[in-house]
């Protein structure tokens, strides 16, 4: 038995088609019936999580998921009991034995809905603005809730008592601004120690007028920080004629859907009402009297700590002309622009049953919705409800989840990972399971509002995390098709996508090819790179359009390779055209010491297993010049090797994300380590002993029950910011193990 914490025990996970909602002591399983019934807590338990939710961030900043692990294990956890095959030697029986043990562990963790639920936090800047949100609309959270929140957020401080942009983040006034004003709307009393503090490296080190825009803009909202203060965000744009080149729908869809509302508020001036509270943060946050701050000069005033990327003279120059339009505005163009705005937001929310693509204009339409329509109105409520699918329950608390989950992506890598070898046919259940979410998931129509509110087209595409939220990625399109296709070889179901299905993914793959060659995340790009002046935020990088990224063409130009396997005929020109132009983006995308940069996970070691293993599938199948694949994959692996640790292992920071520049870490990571190995398999790495260690070194960190350990975190976004994907502990180390059972075990045996 794995232990749990008394009041582990009284949160639950519900799911229902992928959807995850962390219940406390819910009187049912129903997800719509549970979100009727309020909170029912006494103090004593109140008291108890005080004891069971201790987490200490000196150790390891990253929650090992406990909560929901530990009871699914206790409640489903039985040895493998199936024909163990036989290998000829000790060593490789180990493998054997190590692959089924982790996938048995591994499937114990599946929800009946057939996806893998996991932590998705890291980032600290997302829970403030739900509570923003949930503040200004006085619409609390039940009380378990809040004081789970509480903890997290004291959990995470960090020793010299500020906060981080993520949990593994040195102090930020952003990080640290946004956690200090959430205890305090959570009820905390300013003169708690952890507080008084935060507080003292709040003033050391300037106050909050050094707040990047993004924490300008909560403030303002919370009636903390003074508009005037806050560079304006011409809501007159999105009335552009759609040729501009600055025209909003060309944005990256995250910036896109982010501006859209913050533009409203904006032009409202919402602010909340001053009360007590509001007076006392303001004397709790500044170095100076509230009163006598010059607003205006603070507008690009920026902490040196939170300084990523700094303002173009392009934007400086732009934001003179729109803050000084404020001074002479047009009534009637504001007006329309934000009918426009909130038309488009209500677009939104019904394309996504109001999850949103996202956690940040989760939080910013709630409070846009508040104040159009009103605390009582049916859409504000249905925004309430989705406040609880963004939720997750740790050891370290409650935190807000980076996305609604990443269902989608999770069971296709876990699906993927079990069927690299005829092991994973030992689980049926758990693939005709897996098999039946991602058949669910596929995206079958369009919005009526699709064209309207520029969504690219998605009939056959999968979405990251599950179909209500809805919003098609093409990384996600083609992993969910490489999934469908490893099941339907598998012959473990009866297939339930059919043809006109996978051959739709595949046009829907096909449309979302840029002109580069390469493939962004869920759109074409759709302005030059020059947009990227433009952007405001000090704290994210190559945020302004979608960019083609080395990992997301991998995946698709693998799925396409799969699919010429399967359907030779089936728009065969052009699917081989798209390869080919794929493929040359990777090479091209290949850094002079053999590596590639990934824009999505930490960091080289990720991004060179993608390239790495989209060259070995294309080559000698002439998409390519062989002759430049055999080099690039013979770089990469001077490369890893270069990179192996002492202990056979791989591990990197995500430092690299941030500087560019491969960053070790202290010791090897079994993700890092995985990858590196799935690489150098696919390359067909001649020296064995290297893949070896680094096999050894993965079977050394297996828990007894087929679990890793939960090391570094392993996701990023926009180069700076922090992501936790809690499976790939253990979905990579297996997908290296089954890899390294067929291709080295199986064949000796
Ligand atoms: C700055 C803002 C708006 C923060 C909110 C967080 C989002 C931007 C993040 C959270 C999850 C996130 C990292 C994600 C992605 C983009 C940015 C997201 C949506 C994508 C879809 C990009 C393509 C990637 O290959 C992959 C599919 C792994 C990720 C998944 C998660």
């Amino acid at each position: 038995m794995l232990h749990v914490n008394p009041s582990w025990k009284n949160w639950q996970l519900l799911t229902d088609k992928g959807r995850q909602i962390w219940a406390f002591k819910p009187r049912s399983n129903n997800i719509n019936e549970h979100l009727q019934n309020a909170d029912d807590i006494t103090d004593q338990e109140i008291a108890q999580f005080a004891v069971d939710f201790q987490f200490e961030k000196a150790i390891n900043p990253n929650s090992g998921d406990k909560v929901f692990r530990n009871a699914a294990i206790n409640a489903k956890f039985k040895a493998f009991a199936g024909q163990m095959p036989q290998a000829d030697n000790p060593a490789q029986q180990k493998v054997i034995a190590s692959l089924v043990k982790g996938m048995n562990y591994f499937a114990c963790l599946q929800s009946e809905d057939g996806h893998w639920p996991g932590d998705y936090g890291g980032p600290l800047f997302l829970l403030p603005g739900l509570l923003i949100a949930s503040y200004l609309a006085d619409t609390p959270f039940p009380k378990a809730h809040r004081e789970m929140m509480q903890l997290y957020l004291f959990n995470h401080q960090n020793q010299d008592a500020g906060w981080g942009m993520h949990i593994e983040g040195e102090s930020t006034m952003f990080g640290t601004v946004m956690q200090y004003v959430s205890l305090r709307l959570l009820g905390v009393d300013k003169d708690h120690p952890q507080l008084a503090k935060a507080r003292t490296w709040i003033k050391d080190n300037g106050g909050a007028t050094g707040i990047p825009s993004w924490g300008k803009f909560y403030l303002a909202v919370l009636n903390c920080y003074d508009w005037q203060g806050f560079n304006s965000l011409f809501p007159e744009m999105w009335l552009f004629p759609k040729w501009l080149p600055v025209h909003p729908w060309r944005y990256w869809c995250h910036s896109r859907m982010v501006y859209l509302p913050m533009a409203y508020c904006y032009a409202e001036r919402i602010k909340a009402p001053e009360n007590e509270l509001i007076l006392s943060l303001r004397e709790e946050i500044y170095s100076e009297d509230f009163a006598a701050i010059d607003w205006p000069k603070q507008r690009n005033a920026v902490c040196e700590k939170d300084c990523y990327t700094t303002p173009s003279p392009v934007l400086k120059w732009m934001n003179f002309f729109t803050n000084n339009y404020e001074k002479f505005k047009c009534a009637w163009l504001r007006k329309k622009s934000t009918d426009y705005i909130l038309s488009y937001l209500n677009a939104e929310d019904e394309q996504t049953d109001y999850i949103n693509i996202g956690p940040v204009n989760q939080a910013i339409n709630s409070i846009c919705i508040w104040h159009a329509y009103g605390k009582d109105s049916i859409q504000f409520k249905k925004h309430v409800e989705r406040w609880y699918d963004y939720l997750w329950v740790a050891e370290d608390g409650m935190k807000m989840n980076g996305y609604n989950g990443s269902q989608l992506w999770d069971t296709a890598f876990a699906s993927r990972a079990m069927l690299e070898s005829d092991l994973g046919k030992l689980f049926p259940e758990t693939i005709a399971k897996s098999y039946r979410f991602i058949e669910l998931s596929q995206i079958r129509t369009e919005h009526a509002t699709h064209a309207e509110f520029f969504r690219h087209p998605m009939i056959g595409s999968w979405p990251f995390s599950t179909a209500e939220n809805g919003w098609p990625v093409a990384d996600c399109t083609a992993e969910g098709l490489s999934a469908t296709l490893a099941i339907h070889h598998s012959g473990l179901v009866e297939p339930a996508i059919d043809e006109q299905r996978i051959k739709q993914a595949v046009d829907v793959i096909l449309s979302y090819q840029n002109t580069d060659g390469g493939w962004a995340t869920y759109e074409l790009t759709r302005a030059p790179k020059w947009l990227e002046k433009l952007n405001p935020s000090e704290v994210f990088a190559d945020i302004m359009i979608d960019y083609s990224w080395t990992e997301c063409t991998a995946a698709c130009v693998i799925s396409l390779l799969e699919i010429q396997d399967i359907y030779p005929d089936f728009k065969n020109m052009e699917i081989r055209k798209a390869i080919s132009a794929g493929l040359d983006f990777i090479v091209k995308q290949q850094k002079a010491d053999g590596s590639w940069y990934g824009g999505w996970a930490v960091c080289f070691t990720y991004a060179t297993w993608f390239g790495v293993e989209a060259l070995s599938r294309a080559k000698g199948k002439g998409y390519y010049d062989d002759r430049i694949i055999t080099d690039s994959m013979n770089k990469a692996c001077t490369f890893l090797l270069a990179k192996q640790k002492a202990d056979g292992g791989w591990g990197e920071t995500f430092k690299s994300c941030s500087t560019l520049v491969y960053s070790e870490a202290k010791s090897s990571q079994v993700v890092n380590t995985a990858w590196a190995l799935l690489a150098l398999m696919t390359a067909d790495f001649p020296d064995k002993t290297v893949i070896e260690k680094g096999v050894n070194l993965l079977l050394s960190r297996q828990t007894e029950l087929g679990d890793w350990p939960q090391e570094n975190i392993s996701g990023v976004f926009n180069y700076n910011c922090m992501i936790t994907y809690a499976n790939y502990r253990n979905i990579f180390p297996l997908w290296s193990l089954s890899r390294y059972y067929s291709r080295y075990v199986r064949n000796a045996v």
